[in-house]
């Protein structure tokens, strides 16, 4: 199987002993759309560069539809790029910013000119096919109407679409987005992701978008790669990341409310305790180790099952989302607030107020377990029943 994008070993230094990027391995399957994730400065925009051919990696390779591209310039690697900033042309109609690319590529430098390049041969047959394919694109985007209007004359989310376009019109099998909804307000960025995503299904091609907005990242990717201080934490599907993190910072950055984590530790036979408290878990771990035990906010109950873990807590704050409640407990004797996601009609005839005194729980198999090096762990078991009432 041919792959839209490979990435093998790449490595980058802007600055000697301060890697960017430290052997990226990635095999992209064409068609996918992928995003890179992280923090800010973790390097997903160098990445993307560096695929773009707008920067060289120290060291590694890039291979886009089973061809090598490493040391070719970006204009020979079949790609498209949307930044945040559209980078449209003011001074040009939206027809015109979007044939630019094509006329910048088919027509050569004497035919570009505005009054000699009418007498160019064959000039006035490539400018037809240039508008014929500015007019497919402008219809695919439902832009056709804007088509004579400067981008002084768009909103925020038409802009977008223009600057989509033009990456469109050649038609290239890989598109790279660097955060390209960023500049838009909330709403609309909302709608412009539902249309990203019929857009890909479209148009077919490989598409790598860097965001460090999870939800953009859950939302619309076929697979995501959490980046973190220039490696690659983890790569899989949005559910993977979500329910099998394979490393606590993956855990805690997909998700919202974010992620609830208890100190827990680890003995020489592999018995899990939290909080003090035997969590009768066994892992195969042949050192004493401190370790994290997480548990998504909708997995915390209010009311225990015989076989959960169970803390007593102080409700401290109630935030109304709607259809459903996030709720902010203090555990007795701990200085954490455990965020808990409940629906509304769970709360019903349970009336709450900020202050009383709560129950909640967990049951351990909804709990991942992650060792001293932040890796996940995988634990055997998680049977009897564990009292946590007090650290
Ligand atoms: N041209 C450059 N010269 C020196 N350092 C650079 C250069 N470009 C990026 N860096 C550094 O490399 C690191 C990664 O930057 P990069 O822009 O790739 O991160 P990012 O994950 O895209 O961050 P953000 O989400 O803030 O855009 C940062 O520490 C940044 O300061």
């Amino acid at each position: 199987m041919t792959l839209g994008l490979e990435l093998r070993g790449l490595d980058k230094s802007f600055e000697p002993e301060n890697p960017v990027l430290r052997g990226i391995d990635l095999s992209i399957r064409r068609g996918e759309f992928v995003s890179l994730v992280g923090s800010s400065g973790c390097g997903k925009s160098t990445l993307l560069r560096i695929i773009a051919g707008l920067e060289q990696a120290d060291g590694g390779r890039v291979a886009i539809d089973g061809r090598e591209v490493t040391y070719l310039e970006p204009k020979a690697r079949r790609i498209a790029m949307v930044f945040q900033s559209y980078a449209l042309y003011p001074h040009m109609t939206v027809a015109a910013n979007i044939a630019t690319p094509l006329i910048m590529s088919r027509l050569h430098f004497l035919a570009r000119l505005p009054l000699l390049g009418a007498l160019a041969p064959g000039r006035r047959q490539v400018r037809s096919t240039i508008d014929r394919a500015v007019e497919e694109v402008a219809d695919q985007l439902e832009i056709r109407p804007l088509l004579g209007r400067k981008p002084a004359q768009l909103s925020g989310g038409q802009r977008q679409r223009v600057a989509l376009a033009r990456a469109m019109v050649r038609q290239p099998s890989l598109f790279l987005m660097d955060e390209p909804l960023s500049n838009l307000d909330a709403k609309l960025r909302v709608h412009m992701r539902g249309e990203l995503t019929d857009l890909h299904r479209r148009v077919g091609a490989t598409f790598v978008y860097v965001t460090h907005d999870q939800v953009e990242a859950m939302t619309m990717s076929d697979r995501i790669a959490l980046m973190e201080r220039g490696a690659i934490l983890q790569f899989g599907t949005p559910s993977e990341l979500y329910s099998a993190p394979a490393n606590l910072r993956v855990a805690q950055f997909i998700g919202t409310p974010s992620i609830n984590c208890f100190p827990a530790e680890i003995d020489s036979a592999g018995t899990v305790s939290c909080l003090g408290r035997p969590v009768s878990g066994m892992v195969t771990s042949e050192t004493r180790q401190r370790a994290s035990l997480a548990v998504r906010p909708e997995s915390i109950r209010l009311s225990a099952r015989s076989e959960d873990v169970v803390f007593g807590a102080t409700l401290r704050r109630i935030e109304h989302h709607g259809s459903e409640y996030i709720l902010f407990a203090e555990p007795q004797g701990r200085d954490q607030l455990v965020r808990i996601r409940v629906s509304g009609a769970a709360l019903e005839g349970q009336p709450l107020a900020e202050g009383q005194a709560l129950t909640i729980a967990f049951s351990a198999a909804d709990a991942h377990l992650f060792g001293s090096d932040d890796r996940r762990m995988d634990v055997s078991l998680f049977d009897a029943p564990v009292r946590l009432q007090s650290a």
